[in-house]
């Protein structure tokens, strides 16, 4: 009975890696094709989205607002670089809440049949329209097929997470063989901590940013403690500079360079959950390495919002969640890289099925035939159910590039904090006016998509404010607003929108 079983199964993957290779590579061309026709139907101007065209944000607003005889800060200035936003068509891939479905609206404010401010794709990113299909694509499968839907159809469940690999490897600048789809985040970082963190009694310590999100916090306070040794001494955490409300790279270098010797592990975050800041990954990268100790990334805010090449980089180990800038839908299917380098030498701690050869897996002789890499990190069979609405997003991202999504962000959230700044920064002529403070870098490279703000008056009161006037954004204690525009699917419009309603928050709050 299992020997018919399991031929039956090794026949359908053959079958089916034979079919679908050949439609892959049409299904490709036929995207790319499908892009390019959009982009020749409106071809970009790259005077007009390329902020490194003119040099930073602010002189492209300057230039586009001068070529249409208005100001800098008009609405027809966000409706041009709309118009002119070559992955504008990507936004038609989401369903983007109406502002009346939002709890918090209140329609006596605003028109309830809008749409919704969306900027909170840092923290949960809105539903592909594909997700539902998909999702209703395999729960049809299971009803009329049930036990062959593990092989059967163009989703077969027993290897279906194998088939994003290489789109979620695009995103995250990584090798197919690099990457795995399992867990959620925590899960993942536990595991790889289990394989890189390996102290001996002259290097033990593990590097973080002393804010890091608590669970990755946790992770890490507790894998110290799971080695007998203790935090207070194991876990080194690094602050900014009193007065200071980010890291400074070279301060990270320089406690590289000053402690490195007894750090196993230096596990920082890509960008930074409460204050955007990116982190120069390379150069941490290369620094830890040179000291010899293991470079890890938690990459949840950075994936899908940086372009990141942790293959290039050399990066030895990251881990992130999808349903960020990944829009998996809460709690999606994470993801995992190891480089390549380490693929025969770094072990897993923990074994489960999974992680066995799929050609042999369904043997079942418990000889473990170990995938080499990151692969052999799995455990258990994949949720087939949270590998679809990735899927879904994973297809959105190939129909652009990370670069492509780079470029709008710069621009996007660059034309946000000029307006910011334009409108709400401290005035010392009007002393009582509430002001807006940016936590995260100016320096476009030392930030994602996301603008953390702090106010002159109490936070609670302008985050309510904006709630009912249909903007999504989220509020972290003690005192930011998490402000993120994201280029897949944000438009200017949305930025312009966000800041005109910022300014009713703002009175209606300070009263
Ligand atoms: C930086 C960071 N680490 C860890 C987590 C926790 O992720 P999960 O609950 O998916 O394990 C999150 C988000 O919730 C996060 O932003
Ligand atoms: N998953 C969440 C939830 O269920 C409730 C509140 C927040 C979350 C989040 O994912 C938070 C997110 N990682 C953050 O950066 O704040």
């Amino acid at each position: 009975m299992f020997c018919v079983c399991y031929r039956r199964l090794v026949r359908a993957m053959i079958n089916w890696r034979l079919n679908t290779r050949g439609q892959r590579s049409s299904l490709g061309s036929l995207s790319l094709t499908a892009v390019s026709a959009n982009v020749s139907a409106r071809p970009p101007d790259p005077s007009v989205m390329d902020p490194l065209v003119g040099s930073t944000a602010r002189e492209t607003l300057e230039r586009v607002s001068a070529s249409l005889g208005c100001g800098p800060t008009d609405a027809e200035v966000a409706a041009h670089l709309d118009q002119h936003d070559a992955l504008r068509h990507l936004r038609d891939q989401f369903l983007v809440p109406k502002i009346k479905d939002l709890p918090p609206s209140d329609l006596s404010l605003v028109d309830g049949a809008e749409e919704c401010i969306y900027l909170v794709g840092n923290s949960l990113g809105l539903q592909p329209k594909t997700a539902r299909k998909y999702v209703e694509e395999e729960l049809d499968k299971w009803a009329k097929a049930a036990i062959h839907g593990h092989t059967e159809g163009s989703r077969p469940w027993a290897w279906a997470e194998n088939n994003i690999e290489e789109l979620m490897a695009n995103v995250v600048g990584a090798k197919p063989e690099e990457v795995a789809l399992m867990n959620g985040l925590t899960v993942n970082l536990h595991l790889l901590l289990l394989s890189f963190y390996k102290p001996t009694s002259g290097r033990h310590k593990i590097l973080l940013e002393e804010k890091a999100f608590p669970s990755d916090h946790y992770a890490v306070e507790s894998q110290i403690r799971l080695q007998g040794l203790d935090p207070q001494k194991s876990m080194l955490l690094l602050s900014p500079r009193p007065g200071e409300e980010t890291l400074r790279t070279d301060d990270i270098l320089e406690a590289i360079e000053k402690e490195g010797d007894s750090i196993a592990v230096v596990m920082f975050s890509g960008v930074q959950y409460y204050t955007g800041q990116l982190f120069d990954m390379a150069a941490i990268t290369e620094a830890g390495q040179r000291k010899g100790c293991y470079v890890g990334f938690d990459c949840a805010h950075a994936a899908g919002n940086a372009e990141l090449k942790l293959h290039d980089w050399g990066v030895d180990f990251a881990c992130w969640c999808s349903y960020k800038y990944i829009n998996s839908g809460a709690g999606g299917l994470a993801g995992a890289f190891i480089h390549e380098k380490h693929r025969d030498t770094i072990q897993p701690a923990l074994l489960g099925w999974w992680g066995h050869d799929l050609k042999t897996r369904f043997q079942m002789n418990n000889v473990m035939e170990l995938q080499p890499g990151v692969s052999g990190f799995r455990l258990s069979n994949q949720p087939i159910l949270l590998v679809c609405p990735l899927q879904a997003s994973l297809e959105v991202f190939n129909m652009t590039s990370m670069q492509a999504l780079r470029r709008k962000s710069l621009l996007l959230t660059g034309y946000l904090e000029y307006l910011i700044q334009h409108y709400y920064s401290k005035d010392a002529a009007q002393p009582h006016k509430a002001h807006v403070h940016i936590v995260t870098p100016s320096d476009p490279q030392q930030r994602g998509c996301q603008l953390s703000l702090s106010f002159s008056v109490p936070i609670l009161k302008i985050f309510r404010e904006l709630e009912k006037r249909g903007v999504a954004c989220d509020m972290r204690e003690p005192n930011v607003l998490r402000v993120a525009p994201v280029p897949l699917y944000n438009s200017f419009s949305d930025v312009h929108r966000f800041v005109q309603t910022l300014g009713s928050a703002l009175t209606a709050g300070s009263q």
